[in-house]
């Protein structure tokens, strides 16, 4: 490994996550991965013999399979094979575009950040003059190229005056700033047959930028040096030797010009020739060309076309003089990043890309909830358990809802007075061509009370942020072309399959986590009521007809949905959609062929119309918009403001209007809603939906202790040493209703009787380690806990998903979690089990603690967030009785507790 290669590297802070702190585990440098790829053999990559990247969780047959060479009818056929393979490399642009920091650029050959050039894309468009060698490459900046109407061919057909791209690369090279080179297989130049569409070359810096003339058109040149020069290219034909760099000769000798007394190297083996043309400098305040008058003037007709370089100008070689800070192969967000204070892992770092470690694919987050390499020969995935995310005002940026409103002079807005609930309805009728109504939006503005119900918003996002959802990212232009490109957010449909430009996976209602269900019902009631003082409500047989589909949708931070309408000809006319987590913008816009423009009209070239409605949605807002001609004439956007956000939007799909009686028939039959829902009727009221009974609360002060770890297995010596402590810790600021991370330990000395150690790290998911001590000994691991419901006020139910070791017998809790800032959390008790109609198994009772000597801290029956005995195993039994046996038990204690 070259010195400067090794420096660099060793001081890399890693292209990793925003989010990052120091990284914990090593990071993975282009050097390491180099060092552990075998050398090509038929075609065949095989991956990194070692990574010891940490990963939090690791599809464990990643390793086993060898990921193939996909070779393409590209424009290399006939050269060689190359001698080694990319350690990083795509097949999407948008997959390079994503997991690249250094290539962020869709559309342009190069990626500037800072006025400096990052990234340098070498494909199709490979000029006479181009080179491409194991060590340099020459190639032309930037754009000015029209089609040539005679050759059909891009070409360069006028002067480039200016130049910011050369400019940034002048930049670039006087701050040595180091440019990782990428070759597409469309480049033609290349000494090897390129192994996928889009190949990461290597960290290069930029030893000259010049001005040319071809074809009498000036045109600007650049040459990149590869930094590291020790190793042999990987892109080098395999039957070239490699040539150790020498940094004395030759050298690309030149001469001052007498006109304009500038340096120019001379380059051309046509003879010297001055070459400054200086994109622009600042003279005196103001920006001047000072292109010397000789330039380009050879003083004899010399024919542009033809000029070749000089072989010294080829082969001089310039030690880079900078250090290489960032790797090739940047850090993926790892557990370290998550950890970081005020993390959620739905940062925009989140939703960017990996490159496989197994692999090197530049590979998008498709999925919701992991990476998975998009080699299909791969197989690795990678994933970061989110915490859970409170609903609370704190998890949206701060925004002015006032700045994110606008109603145009042309929509009136009225308020609607609902029979039922604390909602405060704003009605907007969107105007026609004609100024007639052609249809309504309805803002429900939520508030805390509402949120708050069981079954509530608050609910609804918590048991989102668990429920199996099968959200991804689907191509929204160009499926499985080069340049697919996938939405910016994730979604999957529930009920009759919704059929629009972006194609996705759609399940039957009666198949549907219970929240989607729920939010249905919340939605249907508010469909209903807007159809009902809608603008053709008194136009008979306009009936609401219930929703049949619900798209769900999940946003991470900057994630959002584009312009569209939901205009299908199978679509009912009203729309109704929930908001849930961080605030959103939500704007509409007259599509371009018509003749609606709101006041602050200024229609930009391509025809796009000022918004004409931009409404600001907050957690647990509905909007609804009634009426088909809105689709027909407007078109929409959403746009949140924070890290999380989940939309889930209801239609009704006319089965009438699918030809296809199999596809009908289908749809029907999604949209078939299970027994359960009608438990979940909503009528807007106070009271909707609350079957659970919310009993009094009290606040109990406990113990915190950091000594545990928040994840991971707890050994018995520190559930000895957190004997018996409670840790309530708050991951996320905000109100004191939020859940937050729990960590419980409790413990027993006595033969028979059971430690356990609860650590929750987000809603829904608990993570334990439990210790049986039969005959003194104690037997480590055998439950792996199970919750069903998630939602902070409900109980929840621990369950025992193994079988207990010999002589243990199956244990349940019910437990509540609300926790506060202030390491405190609410004591609540719950309802009999039959108010939890998701769980049959048993409940552990509230008895008093066992006879015979206890410890201190088992004195006293404990209620801690949760009831539960607190050291004896109870024994299987009819847990649903003694519930009601020791019901006015525990109203007494409840009573005591809070004061009564
Ligand atoms: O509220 C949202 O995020 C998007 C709703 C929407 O426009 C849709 O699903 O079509």
């Amino acid at each position: 490994m070259a010195d400067h290669v090794g420096q660099g590297l060793g001081s890399a802070k890693g292209y990793s996550s925003p989010l990052s702190s120091p990284p914990s585990s090593p990071t993975s440098t282009p050097e390491s991965l180099k060092q552990n790829l075998p050398e090509i053999e038929n075609n065949v990559t095989s991956p990194p013999a070692t990574n010891k990247r940490k990963r939090e969780s690791t599809s464990p047959k990643a390793t086993a399979k060898k990921p193939k060479t996909v070779y393409y009818g590209n424009k290399q056929e006939g050269k060689p094979m190359p001698h080694g393979q990319p350690v990083v490399w795509s097949d999407k642009r948008q997959g390079l575009c994503e997991a690249l920091p250094y290539y962020r650029a869709y559309q342009s050959g190069a990626y500037t950040h800072g006025g400096k050039v990052l990234g340098f894309m070498c494909d199709g468009e490979v000029g006479d003059r181009d080179v491409f060698e194991d060590q340099i490459m020459i190639a032309r900046v930037g754009g000015g190229k029209t089609i040539n109407e005679e050759t059909g061919q891009r070409e360069q057909t006028k002067s480039q005056d200016d130049c910011a791209l050369a400019i940034s690369f002048i930049e670039s090279q006087n701050t040595r700033q180091p440019i990782v080179v990428i070759a597409g297989q469309g480049n033609t130049g290349s000494p090897s047959k390129l192994p996928h569409y889009y190949n990461v070359l290597d960290h290069f810096h930029v030893t000259d930028v010049w001005c040319e003339k071809y074809n009498s058109v000036v045109r600007w040149m650049v040459r990149l040096e590869k930094i590291d020069l020790a190793h042999k290219s990987w892109w080098s034909a395999g039957t070239t030797s490699h040539s150790h760099p020498n940094f004395v000769s030759p050298k690309a000798l030149g001469q001052v010009c007498s006109i304009c007394k500038v340096h120019s190297k001379n380059i051309y083996k046509q003879g010297w020739v001055c070459l400054n043309a200086d994109p622009v400098k600042a003279v005196v305040g103001k920006h001047e060309k000072t292109t010397c008058p000789a330039f380009f003037d050879f003083g004899r007709d010399v024919d542009d076309k033809t000029l070749k370089f000089t072989e010294e100008f080829l082969l001089e070689r310039t030690r880079f003089p900078g250090h290489l800070t960032e790797p090739l192969v940047p850090q993926m967000p790892n557990a370290a990043d998550k950890d970081v204070i005020g993390a959620l892992a739905f940062e925009e770092s989140c939703r960017k890309g990996i490159v496989c470690t197994q692999c090197g694919c530049c590979s998008r987050r498709i999925h919701w909830e992991k990476w998975v390499c998009e080699n299909p020969l791969c197989g690795f995935t990678s994933a970061l358990t989110p915490r859970a995310v409170p609903a609370s005002p704190a998890i949206s940026e701060d925004e002015d809802p006032k700045d994110h409103t606008f109603v145009s002079k042309s929509i009136a807005s009225t308020t609607v007075d609902l029979c039922s609930g604390n909602w405060a309805v704003t009605k907007y009728d969107i105007p026609g061509e004609e100024g007639e109504i052609v249809g309504n939006v309805f803002h429900f503005k939520s508030n805390t009370t509402i949120n708050g119900q069981p079954n509530g918003p608050d609910d609804l996002f918590a048991e989102l942020q668990v429920a199996k959802l099968g959200l991804k990212r689907n191509p929204s232009k160009c499926r499985g072309a080069r340049n697919e490109v996938l939405t910016a957010h994730w979604a999957h449909n529930w009920g009759a399959p919704y059929k629009y430009s972006v194609r996705q996976e759609s399940t039957e209602f009666e198949k549907a986590p219970r929240v989607i269900i729920k939010a249905l019902k919340r939605l249907t009631w508010a469909g209903k009521q807007a159809v009902s003082t809608g603008f053709d409500k008194d136009d008979k047989g306009k009936e609401f007809q219930p929703f049949n589909e619900m798209l769900s949708v999940g946003y991470f931070e900057k994630g959002y949905m584009g312009y569209h309408d939901d205009g299908e000809a199978t679509l009912g006319p009203t729309v109704a959609s929930i908001s849930l987590g961080c605030s959103s913008t939500m704007k509409w816009r007259p599509k371009k062929k018509n003749s609606i423009v709101s006041e602050r009209e200024r229609i930009n070239q391509k025809g796009i119309k000022k918004d004409v409605l931009s409404i600001f949605l907050e957690h647990g807002d509905i909007m609804v918009m009634h009426g088909s001609r809105i689709q027909q004439l407007y078109e929409h956007t959403v746009i949140p403001h924070g890290k999380l956000r989940f939309a889930l939007t209801s239609r009704y799909i006319i089965p009438a209007t699918i030809s296809d009686p199999i596809g009908r028939r289908i749809a029907e039959t999604a949209a078939n809603l299970p027994d359960f829902s009608s438990e979940y009727e909503y009528d807007g009221s106070m009271t909707a939906g609350s079957k659970i009974q919310v009993l009094p609360r009290t606040k109990e002060t406990h113990q915190h202790s950091d000594a545990w770890p928040t994840t991971g297995t707890v050994s018995s010596e520190d559930l000895q040493e957190t004997y018996f402590s409670v840790l309530a810790r708050m991951q996320t600021a905000g109100s004191p209703t939020q859940v937050g991370t729990m960590q419980t330990a409790q413990s027993s000395p006595q033969a028979g009787t059971m430690q356990t150690a609860h650590s929750f790290s987000q809603v829904g998911t608990m993570q334990t380690a439990s210790y049986f001590s039969q005959d003194g000994t104690t037997q480590p691991g055998y439950e792996q806990y199970q919750y069903s419901g998630n939602t902070p006020r409900l109980c929840y139910l621990a369950e025992a998903s193994a079988t207990p070791p010999p002589g243990c017998e199956h244990h349940g809790y019910l437990m509540n979690l609300p926790v506060t800032s202030s390491y405190e959390y609410t004591a609540t008790t719950y309802p009999p089990p039959s108010m939890y109609p998701t769980y049959n198994g048993p409940y552990a009772p509230v008895v008093a603690p066992p006879a015979g000597p206890l410890q201190p801290q088992f004195q006293q029956p404990q209620y801690y967030g949760y009831n539960y005995t607190p050291m004896m195993m109870a024994p299987a039994q009819n847990y649903a009785s003694m519930w009601e046996d020791g019901q006015d038990e525990r109203q007494e204690t409840l009573a005591r507790q809070s004061g009564q």
